[in-house]
């Protein structure tokens, strides 16, 4: 039987910008774009993984909003299962701390502009087509434009 690592990635959002960070290594993924996450650990659940592992690369405090469907391939034994995040009121702004060197905001329109990894294309473009439909996990306000309190 084939063993499957879940990879969580954050589709993190501040209104219907997108975050997309620039990995630092290894060398083989350095310098392409990906979703922010990481290995789920024993025992945790996939958004608590991802809560943790955006406070680690990215400094911020940040919460799960909902499931983007679909399980996408990486090289094995990895999935990449993917979820809408948002950061909390409080929270710093992202900083590459770890794992990347760039960050980018992307509107809609921008999207594209980075050269994503490969195998997350079709988990962005699933991000991308749920936000032009104006779908719960894209109409969100950013926190620091107030309102959006738990
Ligand atoms: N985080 C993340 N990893 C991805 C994406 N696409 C992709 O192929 N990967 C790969 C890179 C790695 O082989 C694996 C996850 O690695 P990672 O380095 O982010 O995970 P981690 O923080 O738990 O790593 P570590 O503790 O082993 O250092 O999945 C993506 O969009 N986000």
């Amino acid at each position: 039987m084939t063993e499957r690592i879940v990879v969580v990635g954050a589709a993190l959002l501040d209104g219907d910008r997108l975050l997309a960070a620039r990995r630092s290594a290894p060398p083989e993924l350095a310098g392409r774009w990906e979703l922010p996450g990481g290995k789920v650990e024993p025992g945790e659940l996939p958004e608590e993984a991802l809560v943790r592992e955006l406070r680690e690369e990215l400094g911020v405090d940040a919460r799960t909003v909902e499931r983007v469907p679909g399980e996408w391939p990486l090289r094995q034994p990895y999935v990449l299962r993917v979820w809408t995040a948002r950061l909390r009121p409080a929270s710093a702004a992202p900083a590459p701390l770890q794992d990347h060197d760039a960050l980018r905001w992307l509107t809609p329109e921008e999207i594209w502009d980075v050269d994503w990894l490969v195998q997350d294309v079709p988990a962005v473009r699933e991000v991308a087509a749920r936000l032009a439909a104006g779908s719960g996990a894209g109409a969100g306000r950013s926190p620091r434009a107030a309102a959006d309190r738990d």
